[in-house]
Order: structure tokens, then C-alpha cells, then sequence
């Protein structure tokens, strides 16, 4: 039994580390651990030109550790006024990592989304020759889907489409949930690529609905039946390099999430390193750990792993279960309350 795992340094390739003070409340957790992120741009107004890109690092980077060697990389939400020009220069640039689209309506802050794929067309086309990925938020908006079919859907009626129009088109589907989302990457063109989760690797639709209805279980995509977690759990831990880590931590003050409308997300980011570990020793694949955390993601993006190492040890470590915010908002830590099995001992 392996009981202590080194590995190159992991990246989390989707992260809503938000701003201001929630901001400087939940970045240490995700710096701590990873070498870079890619972070998203769904802010109230969302992060649309690659200057707003460039002020909202500089607002990470000013709430980094001072020793901290974290790297954040930037995306643009895509809207139906998105330029080319500044998407383009924006990477050329260095400031602009990615761009993401999320159909209106999908998920949090998303009211700002794109109603019909085909007005952006003029942009991926750009963003294909320049070598700019597309990150996908793969759920229709459609209010006569099911909520529990809106992936499924999603890659037939949208994301298969695109896949085909733009073959060179660096194309990421974010936070898979589905049966049909795994088969879909597998079988995919060279380019594309799926992150997953730490928590839709560990919970199904149940969990919403244990005893009462659970907020903290609430994300968007909503996790589905029990065959597309072990789905999930086959593809992460096959060695396929198509799938990689991206937790979609996504911190909401408890009060949005005990609501009667409450928020979709979960704040995942200080266990998600034990989660995934967890998920590859029940399926014996911390084997094909590494790969998953810190190789195949550079790897779909074309960019180099992390130097640095990262040391897991098996070892009983108890979660707070809140993580307080300046001004005496708290949220609640996924698994807070709880002890996880792994603990990160060391980075560097
Ligand atoms: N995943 C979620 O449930 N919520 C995310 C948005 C998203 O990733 O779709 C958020 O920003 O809160
Ligand atoms: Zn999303
Ligand atoms: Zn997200």
C-alpha cells in the first residue's frame, strides 16, 4: 500500500475565484497547492475585454501570498459582442489564456451568455487560426430539457457542431457530468478535452435529496445517476490523457446557498487534492494519478507541466467546515465536518 504519493506539481484548469474580499478569502486555498489556474470570468459584470482580463489579475496577483509562485491564467466570457481583435491580441499578448462560452441561462452570472452559437461563429473561426482554446460550459438553457438531460443534449444539438466546424478549434468541455459526455471525449477528434470534478466524482443526484434538500450538494451541471458518476470514475482513472483536472470550485456565501432560491456551486478547492487522490486509491489507479492532476491538462493546452513537486500522504485530516469572509460572510467547505483520508504535505 502506497502511502505517500509525489508527483509533479498539479494545475486546476477551472477555477471562480471571484473578487474583492471573497476573493482574498478563498485564493490561498487553491495557490497553496496549484501551479497555475485557469480562472474564470463569470464576475458581476463578467470579465468580456482582455483589459478587464488584465485588471482582474492584477486584483489576483495582488491577493497572492507574497512568496506565492501561484500563476493565474486568464479567459474572456464570450458574448455576442465579443471582438476578434481583442481576442487575438489579447492571447498574442500573453494576458488571455482561453475564452469561455456559456449559453445564456446555463448557470451562475450567465445571463450575460451567448443565445445562438451561430453569431460567434465569426470568432471561434479566429480563435482556431490564432490557437485559442474554447472552454464550454455543455448544458442547453432550454427550459422544456430536463435538467438532468441538458448535457446530453447539449453535445448533440451544440457542442458536437462546433466540434466538427472548427477541427482545429482547441476545445475543452468543462466540469463533464455524464455517461455521454465521457463517450463523446473519448471518441472526439484530436483537441478535445474534458475537466472533472472532485465532487462528481463522489456523489450522485441523491445526495441533493438525502433527508431534505441539501444546498451544498447544489452545482450546476446537477450531478446525475449513479452509472455516469462510475462513468466519471472509469475515465479519470483509465489513463486516458483526454480528461483532466479542473475542480470548479465555486465559493457562495452560505446565505445565496440556504435559500429559497439558492446558488449553484461548491466551494471544493481546500479538499480537492484529497477528493481526487481518495477517488484513484478506491479505484487502485494512483498509477495513473499524476497524469490527471499535472500532465494531461499542459499537455491539451500545449503547455509545459509544472517543475516543481507536490508530496500526498495518506493521512487523516479534519476539514473546517466554514471558511470566513471579511465583512462576516461564511462559506461552507465541501466535506467541512469531515475528515479526508489525504492530506498535502509538501510543495516545491
Ligand atoms: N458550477 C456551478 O454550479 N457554479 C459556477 C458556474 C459554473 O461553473 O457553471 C459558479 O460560478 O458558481
Ligand atoms: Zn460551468
Ligand atoms: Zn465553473
Amino acid at each position: 500500500m502506497t502511502d505517500s504519493l509525489t508527483i509533479l506539481q498539479p494545475d486546476d484548469w477551472h477555477v471562480h475565484l471571484r473578487d474583492s474580499d471573497m476573493l482574498a478569502a478563498v485564493l490561498p486555498a487553491t495557490a497553496a497547492h496549484f501551479g497555475r489556474a485557469i480562472i474564470m470570468p463569470n464576475l458581476v459584470p463578467p470579465v468580456v475585454t482582455a483589459a478587464q482580463a488584465r485588471d482582474y489579475r492584477g486584483r489576483i496577483r495582488a491577493a497572492l501570498p507574497p512568496d506565492s509562485a501561484f500563476t493565474p491564467l486568464m479567459t474572456l466570457y464570450m458574448s455576442d459582442d465579443t471582438a476578434p481583435e481583442d481576442v487575438v491580441a489579447g492571447h498574442a499578448e500573453g494576458t488571455v489564456a482561453a475564452v469561455k462560452l456559456y449559453p445564456q441561462h446555463a448557470t451562475t452570472n450567465s445571463h450575460f451568455g451567448i443565445s445562438d452559437i451561430a453569431k460567434v461563429y465569426p470568432v471561434l473561426a479566429r480563435m482556431e487560426k490564432a490557437g485559442v482554446p474554447l472552454l464550454v460550459h455543455g448544458e442547453v438553457a432550454d427550459p422544456e430539457v430536463d435538467i438532468f438531460d441538458r448535457e446530453a443534449v447539449f453535445l448533440e444539438r451544440v457542442f458536437d457542431p462546433l466540434v466538427r466546424r472548427f477541427p482545429g478549434l482547441t476545445v475543452t468541455l468543462e466540469h463533464v457530468t455524464t455517461q455521454e459526455g465521457v463517450d463523446y471525449v473519448t471518441g472526439a477528434r484530436e483537441g478535445v478535452g474534458a475537466t472533472v470534478t472532485p465532487h462528481h466524482l463522489m456523489f450522485n443526484r441523491n445526495a441533493i435529496f438525502q433527508g431534505g434538500i441539501r444546498p451544498h450538494y447544489y452545482c450546476l451541471p446537477i450531478a446525475k445517476r449513479e452509472q455516469h458518476r462510475q462513468a466519471l470514475r472509469r475515465a479519470v482513472t483509465s489513463g486516458n490523457p483526454r480528461f483532466f483536472l479542473g475542480t470548479d470550485t465555486a465559493p457562495h456565501p452560505r446565505r445565496a446557498k440556504e435559500a429559497a432560491c439558492g446558488c449553484a456551486g461548491l466551494f471544493v478547492a481546500p479538499v480537492a487534492l484529497a477528493t481526487y487522490a481518495q477517488v484513484f486509491d478506491e479505484e487502485s489507479a494512483l498509477g495513473h494519478f499524476e497524469a490527471f492532476a499535472s500532465l494531461n491538462g499542459p499537455r491539451h493546452y500545449g503547455l509545459p507541466a509544472n517543475t516543481r513537486r507536490i508530496v500526498l500522504r495518506r493521512a487523516s485530516r479534519f476539514v473546517a467546515e466554514d471558511l470566513d469572509v471579511a465583512g462576516g460572510d461564511r462559506v461552507h467547505v465541501y466535506r467541512g465536518g469531515e475528515s479526508v483520508g489525504w492530506t498535502v504535505e509538501s510543495v516545491g
